[in-house]
């Protein structure tokens, strides 16, 4: 088989490949991945790398601490960074840049298209992006949690054509190998639905990784709905990297959609979250969205959490069927406000002057879900 025609390509490093005691970084695995990346560029193929690794990596500067205390976790992480991307940084003779990202930067918009905007202008640079969760300002609410899923958001970000998580597990099992001995291995993927994630068990206890094979299953979705094929390969050993650049899948492959979603239309589905919802009546049957069926204030029967004008919002149904996230033109105060008047004619006359409550250009249909 030939080399396969990748223009861009995102590969994601567990921790278990840069730490794999914990006694610091070694590049005793990193090797044939930086290799990997050296003989992609070589090929013409543009490379973005998600590297896990910060938190084992300053570990053991942390001896005497309770390593799963937050804080601690997030000085182990800063201090651990350091070491990983100057370990990194050795292994290429071409220059390479940290970025550091949260969930906040990837769904406002505005930080999206500039993270967008830095990634290609280092790429047309021929500098090697080195991305990680930026631990040290994260909360629950801003992290993305794992690197799986901020890799997958990144291949997206990036319009990659293939995402390569790089685990310590030669691919997607199903079920958990350390756990049963006959588990088989799923040499590819062509829909992912309940079944698949049924097989995904979490990280090894007292392990190094976050998330186990759910977080990747969960990746390989984004992925693949951007036209993302997506492996789940064996990083430990070089056989998978040598395959791939033979056109050949050492692990588990995730075929991408023939008719993958626009890129705002992914983003808003897969990146941003929802700040509140719309609740509108169930004998609801229009496609929200569209030029023929737009959202009004007569269907609204309730507005949940607060949002401001250009937030992402839900609209859902009375049962909770999910209908569309979408970008609101309206404050949850003001859509409480003119849903609520007994007046339809004053709403109606409102909107005419506002605009649409849900902006036509960015909305994801989530019927599907
Ligand atoms: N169905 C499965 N197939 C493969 N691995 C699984 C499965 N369910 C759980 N796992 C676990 O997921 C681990 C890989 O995830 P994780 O520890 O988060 O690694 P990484 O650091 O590469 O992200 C495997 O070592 C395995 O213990
Ligand atoms: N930002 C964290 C990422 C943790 C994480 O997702 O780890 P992994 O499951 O090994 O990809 C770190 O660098 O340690």
């Amino acid at each position: 088989m030939s080399h396969p025609n990748w223009n861009r390509v995102v590969i994601k490093v567990g921790s278990a490949l840069i730490a794999p005691n914990q006694q610091g970084c070694s590049s005793h695995y990193l090797l044939s991945i930086a290799q990997f990346i050296v003989r992609c560029r070589a090929n013409g193929t543009q490379v973005v790398l998600v590297s896990s690794g910060s938190v084992a990596a300053g570990s053991h500067m942390f001896a005497d601490q309770e390593k799963t205390n937050i804080a601690v976790k997030k000085a182990m992480a800063a201090a651990g960074q350091t070491e990983m991307i100057a370990t990194w940084d050795r292994l290429f003779d071409f220059p390479s840049a940290q970025m550091l990202l949260t969930h906040a930067d990837l769904r406002d918009r505005e930080r999206y298209v500039s993270i967008r905007e830095t990634i290609f202008s280092l790429l047309d640079n021929n500098i090697l992006p080195i991305v990680n969760e930026n631990d040290t300002v994260t909360t629950d609410k801003l992290k993305v949690g794992d690197n799986d899923n901020l890799s997958a958001m990144v291949a997206a970000a990036a319009d990659a054509d293939a995402l390569i998580i790089c685990s310590d597990i030669d691919g997607l099992y199903d079920k958990n190998p350390h756990e049963h001995d006959d588990a088989k291995m799923l040499k590819s993927v062509d829909t992912i639905d309940e079944s698949i994630y049924a097989m995904a068990g979490g990280a090894v206890k007292g392990g190094v990784g976050t998330g186990g094979m759910r977080t990747k299953i969960e990746a390989a979705e984004k992925a693949v709905s951007h036209g993302i094929d997506t492996y789940i390969i064996n990083g430990f050993t070089e056989l998978s990297f040598n395959m791939l650049l033979a056109g050949e899948n050492p692990g588990t492959h995730f075929r991408p959609f023939k008719k993958p979603m626009k890129e705002n239309e992914h983003w808003m589905r897969h990146t941003s979250n929802a700040q509140g919802e719309v609740i509108i009546e169930g004998n609801f049957d229009g496609t929200l969205g569209t030029d023929s069926d737009q959202l009004t204030s007569s269907e609204i029967i309730g507005v949940k959490g607060e949002f401001s004008v250009g937030d992402t919002i839900l609209v859902r149904k009375e049962d909770g069927t999910k209908l569309v996230k979408a970008k609101s033109n309206y404050s949850s105060c003001l859509l409480n406000f003119i849903a609520n008047q007994d007046s339809d004619e004053f709403a109606h006359e409102f909107e005419e002057k506002t605009g649409p409550i849900i902006s036509d250009q960015h909305v994801a249909n989530l019927e599907k879900e």
